[in-house]
């Protein structure tokens, strides 16, 4: 078992695009009363800043340069969560499909996985933390005493992104989100740094034919019955 961490353990959410993770990490952590903490909304930080700069997506040294004066922060903002680079809330300007695809492209570059597991571990160091991502339960934090690998259908997961963005009025048609799912899932599967994959002591959740409802419980039941063991199980 890991050591005893201040505020409690440490639970990872891994998975591909659509799975599920930022919907259930919210309410997980709201059942624990633990922190949330979105890492890919990090990442979209970088690409966002790194578009307005001008940095090319292989200027690795320009990334490096932006990852260091870049500060991301998270405030909360009743229940949802805001997300500040620098101070300026940007929360609805990562959240677009071409800056989740231009994510996917500067998260293989090493300057920018360094910098932001450096910033994840300061945040998740005293526990009593939810991380959500690719690489936390392999990468960030392989000592989590609770891992999740979260995944679904890439058809599902097209479907609900597809949802998702005709609720906020984008025009992709249901085709193309599914392609666009599938060829995000390819770069963050077979990147060299930090790939997408599944912890071999993760516990893998297939949520296709399930309600984020019966992952929560699942979940939930998971982690209590890891602390009811003392952290590691
Ligand atoms: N098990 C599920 N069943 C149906 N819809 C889901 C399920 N899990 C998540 N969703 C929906 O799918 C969309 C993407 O979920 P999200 O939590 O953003 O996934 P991720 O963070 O893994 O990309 C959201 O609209 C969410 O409400
Ligand atoms: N821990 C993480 C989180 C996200 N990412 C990258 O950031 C992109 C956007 O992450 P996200 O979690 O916001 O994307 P969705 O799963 O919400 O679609 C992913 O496609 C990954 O390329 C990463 O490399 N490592």
């Amino acid at each position: 078992m890991s050591a005893v961490r201040e505020n409690g353990v440490i639970v990872a959410i891994d998975g591909p695009s659509g799975a599920g993770k930022s919907s259930l990490t919210k309410l997980l952590a709201k059942r624990l009363g633990y922190i949330h903490i979105d890492t890919g909304a990090m990442f979209r930080a970088v690409a966002l800043s790194a578009k307005r700069a001008g940095i090319a997506s292989d200027d690795d040294k320009g990334l490096a340069e932006l990852c260091q004066g870049l500060e991301i922060s998270f405030a909360r903002d009743g229940e949802t969560c805001r997300v500040l680079a620098n101070g300026e809330d940007v929360s609805s300007e990562i959240r677009t499909e071409e800056i989740g695809l231009l994510t996917s492209t500067i998260s293989a570059r090493k300057p920018v996985r360094q910098a932001l597991l450096e910033m994840q571990r300061r945040m998740g160091a005293k526990g009593g933390v939810i991380l959500e991502g690719r690489d936390i339960g392999t990468v960030v934090f392989p000592d989590a005493e609770v891992k999740f690998f979260l995944s679904a259908s890439a058809e599902e997961r097209g479907r609900r992104r597809y949802l998702e963005l005709a609720a906020r009025g984008e025009s992709a048609t249901l085709e193309e989100t599914i392609a666009k799912v599938i060829q995000r899932d390819r770069q963050d599967e077979g990147r060299e740094h930090a790939p997408l994959k599944q912890a071999e002591d993760a516990v893998p959740i297939d949520s296709t034919s399930l309600s984020i409802e019966q992952v929560l419980e699942l979940m939930e039941r998971t982690v209590k019955e890891r602390l009811a063991q003392g952290g590691k199980g």
